[in-house]
């Protein structure tokens, strides 16, 4: 398949990776004095640009939490977020609700679909209401990774689960994003449905170079990353490159119910 679309640049004229996002000392706390609540406890983290990471933990060891710092969905109590060379702590809410508007894609657990238009019009709505027009050519590369055929002008009640959220992720990928933040995107789904999903955001890594962040607490969503980062009560405490359902299951297993190793 030919395309006028390249892949992003993976790094400089150094070959260091480029960094899509970064997090340096980042404390979030919750609440005052006897109630406060550290969900994150000054992490530092790059996510690098054109890669799939995700991120796993035991319940409550802040996963939701660093996502939407990095997304400029929640602020931090200290340290600094980066979104490429931008730093977002500190940003006014239009300038950041513009940020996020234009440079960042999200995916959610229920697919946030319109009922009412078809797969093709959810996909390119946050485009229409920005008053952007699509890259042509990206957006056909797009519907064509999106691979529902002929299903582009269903509507999401005639579509399955997974065909669904592909539509969402499609939506997301079509702004072309700095980078795509998913909460769980596969929580609501069977597992074949969600493995079409995971196949379709590995495919939007390997041939669109998206980069894609994503929150599981499933070790085969997590196998289709490049790297799984594991925190536990608000710190990031080990990281794993390439890996299978096999391994990530055999490092929850090392850690204890809190994350730490047993
Ligand atoms: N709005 C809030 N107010 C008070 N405490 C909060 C708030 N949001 C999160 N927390 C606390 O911060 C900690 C981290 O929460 P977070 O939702 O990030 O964890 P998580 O790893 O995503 O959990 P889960 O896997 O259960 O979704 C938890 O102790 C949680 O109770």
């Amino acid at each position: 398949m030919t395309t006028a679309v390249g892949k992003p640049q993976q790094g400089d004229a150094h070959g260091n990776a480029a960094v899509a996002a970064r997090a340096r000392q980042v404390v979030k706390a919750y609440g005052t004095g006897e109630t406060r609540v550290v969900a994150l406890d000054h992490v530092d983290v790059d996510i690098v640009r054109g890669e799939f990471t995700a991120i796993m933990g035991p319940s409550g060891s802040g996963k939701s939490t660093l996502m939407h710092c990095l997304a400029g969905l929640d602020t931090v109590t200290s340290g600094e977020i980066h979104l490429a060379d931008t730093e977002i702590t500190g940003l006014k809410d239009k300038r950041l609700t513009r940020l996020r508007r234009d440079r960042v894609g999200f995916i959610f657990q229920s697919f946030n679909l319109l009922p009412t238009l078809n797969a093709l019009e959810n996909i390119t709505l946050p485009m229409d209401i920005a008053g952007r027009r699509p890259d042509a050519a990206w957006l056909r590369r797009v519907v064509e990774t999106v691979g529902l055929g002929d299903r582009l002008k269903h509507r999401p009640t005639e579509l399955s689960g997974g065909q669904q959220q592909r539509v969402a992720v499609a939506r997301a990928l079509a702004a072309q994003p700095e980078i795509i933040f998913g909460d769980e995107p596969t929580g609501n789904l069977d597992s074949r449905s969600g493995a079409e999903v995971l196949d379709f955001l590995r495919l939007s890594v390997d041939e669109l170079g998206q980069t894609i962040v994503m929150v599981t607490h499933d070790p085969v969503a997590a196998s289709y990353a490049d790297r799984v980062l594991y925190l536990a009560d608000g710190r990031i405490v080990d990281e794993m490159r390439r890996p299978t359902a096999e391994r990530v299951l055999d490092r929850m297993k090392a850690f204890d119910g809190r994350g730490r190793t047993s």
